[in-house]
């Protein structure tokens, strides 16, 4: 399911304003990672996206639907979204029965909202807290608690704010693990990420914000090897690139790639 943003402009009642005319095209089945540093827009950006912000000016259209004439409700049937902080997301009084929410809500039959449920709390970890009140779980598990909520909706996109925020090394290879199914699957992934070795090992588009505008819009070889953007966006380079780049061999930001590089 592809998803346009036309001269997006985001004003809150404050007066800031949060996006700046924002244009951006994702095609179905894209994994983009949306970086840049705090206050740069991303969240604002990605909350359009299930139609809990809508535009002040421009639009956006997911699949076909502008997000302005439809409801939140009608846009969680085709974009799953994990909030960056699990506290606003999580309200039941077991991670079951948050995770069992979203396919309830639209209208899965039962036989299949076990199975999403069982896969998701299986792909988290979760499986064994299953009847725990996420209150009880520590602030990273509760973050794989919402993300299971997440997935078990099954939708064909998936909006991940700070996915691996407070997550151990396994932790964030199984979160990677999840976005290569979600590839498999065909879904479209969208995820903003301060993580820039995770960025670069994860996704084939790396759009980079500052100041409520796109800075650039590249895979991550070429979003990472344009230095102003780098330094404009206040991002650090991956590490797996400063490696080649001390090495001097060819710039990369794919471990794969350097390791070919390196036996050759
Ligand atoms: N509820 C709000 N009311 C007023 N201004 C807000 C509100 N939420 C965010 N902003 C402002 O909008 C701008 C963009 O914020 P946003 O949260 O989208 O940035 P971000 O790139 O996601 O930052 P972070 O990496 O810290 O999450 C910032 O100037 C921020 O202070």
């Amino acid at each position: 399911m592809s998803i346009e943003i036309e001269s997006l402009v985001y004003r809150f009642p404050s007066g800031v304003t949060a996006l700046d005319g924002v244009s951006l095209s994702i095609r179905a089945g894209e994994k983009v990672a949306v970086v840049g540093q705090n206050g740069a827009g991303k969240t604002t950006l990605v909350r359009h996206l299930n139609g809990v912000i809508k535009p002040t000016a421009g639009r956006v259209v997911v699949d076909g639907w502008d997000t302005a004439d439809h409801t939140i409700a009608q846009l969680a049937t085709k974009v799953g979204y994990l909030f960056q902080n699990p506290d606003q997301q999580l309200f039941a009084r077991t991670v079951r029965q948050d995770v069992e929410f979203g396919p309830r809500n639209l209208g899965h039959p039962q036989s299949r909202r076990a199975e999403l449920v069982t896969w998701a709390l299986e792909a988290t970890g979760l499986i064994d807290r299953a009847d725990t009140h996420p209150y009880e779980l520590s602030l990273s598990d509760r973050k794989r608690a919402a993300l299971a909520a997440v997935l078990a909706m099954d939708t064909p996109i998936v909006v991940l704010d700070e996915p691996t925020t407070g997550q151990d090394h396994n932790a964030v290879q199984n979160i990677a693990k999840l976005i290569e199914t979600f590839h498999g699957q065909g879904k479209t992934v969208v995820a903003i990420t301060h993580d820039m070795d995770f960025c670069a090992e994860n996704f084939d588009r790396v759009i980079s914000m500052s100041a409520g505008r796109v800075l650039s819009d590249a895979p991550p070889d070429q979003a990472f090897a344009d230095e102003e953007a780098v330094r404009n966006a206040a991002l650090e380079s991956p590490q797996i690139l400063r490696l080649s780049q001390a090495l001097a061999l060819p710039p990369t930001t794919s471990v794969t790639t350097f390791t070919e590089y390196l036996t050759r």
